[in-house]
């Protein structure tokens, strides 16, 4: 009977963090499986509404004086709702229940027929469905009351191990992929599914939560990653090729780092900078996790601001912005909601909550908290500044905001930039990249966002709000590319909170093809024929030895601009060069090298 009872004591006690973190909480250990008791806890409250029905209208609390409400309807889910029915063998509390299985299937069976369901798998199916479609929706309200379900997201990383031989790990060798979110919570007790999202979101796979994962050897060694995949989106979004040079801008406690890490490969580097010293300390600890020591060099209390000239990570071609944000798309800690439970059936008998009840209450109450959170909200807690939505601190939110994405747009060989935040509201998001894009040193370096159908997140379906680019100086068309090409992700749409994300990306280059850095050689890419790079303020590195074929005279015969070196002219104040022939030629010829080098840049 422990599993009842230490449920009912669970659902009993106030919520003050989330039900995982309850549950596996290692100080404090169930008698209990902890997946069995997740399991039992949620589904109850998926279908409290049916089951407070079945209880009442049955009548047996009255009848049956060693029930609680709680305790009644976990039973019943079990009876009910389970192939297996209750989970222990005998007991006086499911000798009580059994003793009324007659009446609790014949009131489960009026009430399955009020709500329109011929049988039980249909009305399992509706429940279910409700939950997913509430999902895909992004709509708020959620069945029942309760809050939306989610999954638990796991990023491998690949530089300990491929996905397929994670897969094909004992930890997830039982594991049936599914095609839907939806199938993963079908009812009945935890089944060993797991979800991938591949188009979206590569080597990035979704389990249900009440699989422990953490004691899995996998974990400990940092070959998987418990990231929400909302935060994987940024290093996918930024897209770094392998070899090249990142910064994270704002890196504690690095999950966006490692993945970046992942991405460039042993040849390619990262600067994680961190100003706070003991979140870099945390920071630290996460890329030794995940072997990523050799290739991530922690800039330790060093504000991003103060990186310019001189410093190795000035070079960079790739820029991830992750800035302290208000962490209003954080999911709420509290991933359970029994304020619907509040049973009539109990007032009704017992009134007020006993002394001894109440006690206990207060008791577990300070227990909560000075329980230590769970891993991923310690995660949350580090990622965000503060609760404060006012409207000052979102501004002074903002601003900082601002200056972060500005200091990273004057970075000389910086090609794409993305800055993300996990607020859902705009003031950190499109009020910000509509204040960047109107910067001056937006329009002088020409900085703009990328579009959708070149970003790796164009298939996702939620972009930015047009409606709130209204400051941005621009015409309603370009308002609407910039809308398109941010991401946001809601709450609600199971990606582990609410999210977004933008890349910006710099005219001077080919539209993301011209790969490389550049430098010194004083070459400026202008308007050529219009149509294929249109360069500016672009200068070829000398031991760049892909560009060694360039002489000055090619250069020049491809129309390109020698005058527009060191001070990139605005792209306004640009002079349209008119192609001669011979200039033409020059630059279909610089393009076919283009072509054929590409993939050794990129
Ligand atoms: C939202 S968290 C970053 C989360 C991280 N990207 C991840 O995925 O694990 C923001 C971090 O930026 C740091 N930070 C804030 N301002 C900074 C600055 N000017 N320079 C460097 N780090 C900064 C904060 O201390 C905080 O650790």
């Amino acid at each position: 009977m422990s599993l009842y009872l230490e449920a009912a004591t669970i659902l009993e006690s106030p919520q003050t963090t989330s039900l995982k973190a309850i549950i596996y909480n290692p100080s404090k250990p169930f008698k209990s499986p902890q997946p069995k008791l997740y399991a039992l806890i949620v589904e109850t409250l998926k279908f409290q509404d049916i089951l407070k029905e079945v209880v009442e209208n049955a009548g047996i609390l009255k009848l049956e004086r060693k029930l609680t409400p709680l305790l009644s309807i976990l039973l019943t889910h079990d009876l009910l709702l389970t192939k297996s029915g209750i989970a222990t063998s005998s007991g006086p509390l499911k000798d009580a229940i059994l003793r009324h299985k007659a009446r609790l299937n014949a009131e489960f069976t009026r009430a399955r027929l009020r709500r329109g369901h011929r049988d039980v798998k249909s009305l399992v199916e509706a429940v279910n469905a409700e939950y997913s479609r509430e999902s895909e929706d992004g709509v708020t309200k959620t069945a029942n009351g309760l809050t939306t379900f989610n999954p638990r997201w796991i990023r491998v990383n690949t530089l300990k191990m491929t996905l397929e031989e994670s897969l094909s790990s004992p930890m997830f060798s039982a594991f049936e992929e599914v095609s839907g979110m939806s199938d993963m919570f079908f009812f009945d007790i935890v089944r060993k599914y797991y979800y991938p999202k591949a188009e979206l979101l590569p080597n990035i796979f979704a389990i249900h939560p009440s699989h422990d994962v953490t004691s899995s050897e996998l974990y400990k060694s940092g070959k998987i990653i418990l990231q929400s995949a909302s935060s994987c989106l940024p290093a996918i979004m930024l897209d770094p090729p392998m070899g090249s040079t990142v910064v994270d801008g704002c890196a504690a406690p690095g999950n966006k780092t490692t993945h970046l890490a992942a991405l460039v490969g042993d040849s390619g580097k990262v600067f994680a900078v961190e100003r706070d010293r003991r979140r870099a300390d945390i920071l630290e600890k996460m890329i030794a996790k995940a072997g990523a020591e050799n290739i991530v060099t922690t800039l330790k209390a060093t504000d991003f601001t103060t990186i310019t000239e001189g410093h190795p990570a000035w070079q960079a071609s790739y820029l991830l912005l992750d800035p302290s944000c208000s962490g209003s798309g954080i999911l709420q800690r509290v991933d359970w909601d029994i304020s619907k439970l509040n049973l009539p059936i109990s007032d009704a008998r017992s009134g007020q909550p006993s002394r001894r009840k109440r006690k206990r209450d207060e008791a577990s109450q300070q227990d909560s908290l000075a329980q230590p959170e769970d891993q991923e909200s310690q995660q949350a807690a580090e990622e965000v500044e503060d609760g404060d939505a006012s409207k000052e601190r979102l501004q002074s939110l903002s601003d900082f905001q601002v200056a972060i994405i500005l200091h990273a747009f004057s970075f000389p060989r910086a090609k794409r930039v993305t800055y993300s935040t996990c607020s859902i509201h705009a003031e950190e998001n499109e009020h910000v990249v509509a204040r960047v894009l109107n910067s001056e040193i937006a329009k002088e370096r020409g900085w703009e966002v990328q579009s959708r159908k070149d970003n790796p997140l164009s298939t996702w379906h939620r972009r930015g709000l047009v409606s709130e680019l209204s400051n941005l100086e621009a015409g309603s068309e370009e308002r609407q590319r910039v809308a398109d090409g941010c991401v946001r992700v809601n709450r609600t749409d199971s990606l582990g909170g609410g999210f977004f994300v933008v890349c910006f990306v710099r005219q001077f280059d080919d539209g993301g093809q011209l790969g490389g850095d550049y430098g010194k050689s004083d070459m400026a890419l202008a308007q050529n024929d219009g149509s294929r790079f249109q360069g500016i303020g672009v200068s070829i590195e000398a031991e760049d030895q892909e560009w060694n074929g360039f002489s000055d005279e090619e250069t020049k015969e491809a129309g390109c601009a020698i005058d527009a070196v060191d001070d990139d002219p605005q792209p306004g104040k640009r002079k349209k060069q008119k192609s001669t022939k011979g200039q033409q030629a020059g630059s279909d010829r610089i393009n076919r090298r283009f072509q054929k080098n590409r993939k050794g840049w990129s």
